[in-house]
């Protein structure tokens, strides 16, 4: 396992390898983005793959939450899309409304215009940013690496935009599963090589997002993700620790468990204690805060974020949301989530 002595502020991954923190740490899902107006201000001039593939940008806009909001953790500026694009696939983001893969998968035929590629070539400009961010972060706080679990990339390149139930994406895994399954074992061989390639960048620990895991039984989430998910922590868990959130999954959160991931993120659909229930007492828990209440007043905010610490406990717990961020909520209402997490003691 990689050595961390360098970073100066690792409440973070104190708190995923099991270790007891003198307080919670917290970071926020999303937390580089449309909710701060610097991040505004560079999006108003670079189109968002400019964004994700100009290192300088990159490390700007990750640094960002970490200056203004006093986060204990960065998270690479980046997207789970880069993966797609670099097997080959045409990625769009419109503006306000999402991404846009304009020929999506559909056949066995679609199936070969899709390769696992040479992510040095293809995704490079990652690895500079990661090695640019480690730089600039100088060891003030760890750095977060991230991907896609192959199911939930599945989702869009099937699919080809967002959606609320991924029906193609499920009609496909249903009406054909080798093809299914060939495709996502595409992307599980080139997402260890894509994560292997951060953690050689520098990347502290990495998080596995199953935005779509919830759309599954417990039964397919088995069979559709989790088996995929599973090959992706093990390949990484002796350099770094791993997290997996799989949102909407609480049903299998024991057998996430035991994948030897280090951390689960878990949504607000289930109390923690639940989840403590369900996961064991042998694994970190990340979650869990409804990203629409930070839209209430700030005295709500400080309460609420209260209740969840306590329901925790103080150990392995990193405070973060539920989800990402929403684009919506004021600068000074994510300070407070944080700021309430960092002043609050047990004692
Ligand atoms: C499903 C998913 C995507 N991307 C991601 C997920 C998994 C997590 C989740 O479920 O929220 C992950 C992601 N996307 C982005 C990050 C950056 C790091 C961070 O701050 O967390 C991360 C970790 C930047 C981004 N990715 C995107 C933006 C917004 C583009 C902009 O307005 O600048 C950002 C800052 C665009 C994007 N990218 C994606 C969508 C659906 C959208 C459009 C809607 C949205 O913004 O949520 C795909």
């Amino acid at each position: 396992m990689k050595q961390d002595s360098n970073i100066k502020n690792d409440l973070f991954l104190k708190a995923l390898r099991g270790e007891n923190t003198k307080r919670t740490p917290v970071w926020m899902m999303r937390q580089a983005g449309r909710y701060l107006p610097e991040y505004i201000k560079i999006r108003e001039k670079y189109s968002f793959f400019e964004r994700c593939q100009t290192p300088e940008l990159a490390c700007e806009i990750t640094l960002q939450p970490v200056d203004i909001i006093g986060v204990d953790a960065a998270i690479l500026f980046s997207d789970i899309l880069v993966v797609p694009q670099a097997m080959g696939l045409e990625v769009q983001l419109i503006e306000k409304q999402g991404p846009l893969l304009p020929n999506p998968i559909k056949t066995d035929v679609d199936l070969n215009r899709v390769r696992v590629p040479n992510v040095e070539e293809t995704l490079g400009y990652v690895f500079d940013a990661i090695k640019l961010i480690k730089q600039e972060l100088n060891g003030r706080v760890p750095l977060i690496g991230f991907a896609g679990a192959p199911w939930t990339l599945l989702c869009y390149m099937v699919q080809g935009k967002g959606s609320k139930t991924f029906d193609e994406a499920k009609a496909f895994c249903y009406q054909n599963p080798p093809l299914a399954h060939q495709l996502l074992q595409m992307i599980t061989d080139t997402t260890i090589a894509y994560l292997k390639a951060q953690v050689a960048a520098g990347a502290d620990t990495v998080q596995i997002f199953d935005s779509w895991g919830g759309l599954w039984s417990k039964q397919d989430f088995e069979i559709f993700s989790l088996q995929y998910i599973r090959q992706i922590v093990a390949a990484l868990k002796d350099e770094v620790p791993v997290i997996v959130f799989a949102k909407g999954a609480w049903h299998s959160l024991g057998e996430m468990a035991q994948t030897g991931a280090n951390g689960l993120g878990i949504d607000w659909c289930i109390e923690p204690e639940m989840a403590r229930k369900f996961a064991g007492d042998n694994i970190t828990l990340q979650g869990n805060f409804d990203p629409a209440k930070l839209l209430s007043p700030i005295p709500e905010i400080k309460k609420e974020v209260t209740k969840m610490l306590r329901a925790f406990g103080p150990n392995r717990h990193i405070a973060n949301l539920g989800h990402g961020i929403l684009p919506n909520v004021a600068v000074d209402h994510a300070r407070v989530f944080v700021d309430t997490v960092k002043e609050f003691s047990f004692n």
